[in-house]
């Protein structure tokens, strides 16, 4: 029988209580040793779980190493977050096992996802089924992955697209606006995505401030992403400082 497991029964028991806040780190952009120390300083700071992922190249030894780091210096749940079937680290607690649902290349919907089904059954890894949509402007993985971007304007769409991903089986919804991307999703499409699913809400990409963070989590995101603020912050204080205000908008608001 297929069985909850303990990374997906961790977010829905803090998500009764709190809004949650994940960090993304890019093994192509931060080291190993960056990679640790960031993760023991959003362990402390509050945040509650470490994503892992990069839409280029994070992948092998490079992806390993940041996630043994991690591990080491944390005890924060480590989730894969792929850009293909490459995404895989056996030192990761769990992988966010995602199809792209406005993709045009049918890999990124179902064939990367079947190239790397069985490393995670050999490694164990806990899959979280998840619905992956780009929304404008995509940035970088909106190019790399073919996605037919939903427009700004159309919130009608993404709550489309998210509500069928939930009755294709997913358990989580992500509105994904690009990383470093100049705005993140328009406050009126996750209302209208919230408003339909029943699965958690993460939401990321371009969210960057106190004020960003708060009126994501007030629009109704359950889980708030952000990756650029804090790898390209310049310096471990700089972090800290960002990070600090990030999580408190994000906990100032109630589910
Ligand atoms: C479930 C399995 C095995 C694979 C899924 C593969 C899919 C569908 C990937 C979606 C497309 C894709 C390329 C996703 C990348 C996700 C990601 C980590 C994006 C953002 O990474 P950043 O490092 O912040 O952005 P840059 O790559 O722009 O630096
Ligand atoms: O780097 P940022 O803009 O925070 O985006 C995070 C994440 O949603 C990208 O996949
Ligand atoms: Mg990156």
């Amino acid at each position: 029988m297929l069985r909850i497991g303990k990374v997906e029964s961790y977010i829905h028991e803090k998500l009764e209580k709190e809004k949650l806040h994940f960090v993304l780190l890019d093994p192509d952009d931060v080291s190993p040793e960056t990679a640790g120390k960031l993760a023991k300083m959003s362990e402390e700071l509050g945040v509650d779980a470490i994503m892992v992922g990069g839409s280029t190249g994070a992948e092998g030894e490079i992806l390993d190493e940041v996630v043994k780091s991690i591990k080491e210096s944390s005890s924060l749940p480590v989730i894969l977050f792929p850009g293909s079937h490459g995404g895989v680290s056996k030192y990761a607690d769990a992988i966010f096992f995602m199809s792209l649902l406005n993709s045009r290349n049918p890999f990124f919907i179902t064939g990367a996802q079947a190239l790397g089904a069985f490393t995670v059954k050999r490694y164990g890894i806990e899959p979280i089924p998840m619905a992956y949509l780009i929304v404008e402007p995509g940035e970088t993985v909106g190019w790399v992955s073919d996605a037919k971007p939903i427009p700004r304007h159309k919130p009608k769409i993404a709550a489309a697209y998210a509500l069928a991903g939930q009755y294709m089986g997913m358990r989580l919804v992500y509105l994904e606006a690009g990383s470093g991307a100049p705005e993140h999703v328009p406050n009126d499409m996750i209302k209208a995505v919230k408003a339909v699913i029943d699965v958690p809400l993460i939401v990321g990409g371009g969210i960057r401030s106190y004020e960003d963070a708060k009126e994501v989590a007030q629009s109704g995101a359950d889980i708030i992403v952000t990756g650029t603020a804090i790898e390209k912050a310049g310096s471990l204080e700089e972090a800290r400082k960002r990070l600090e205000r990030i999580i408190k908008g994000v906990k100032e608001v109630k589910p």
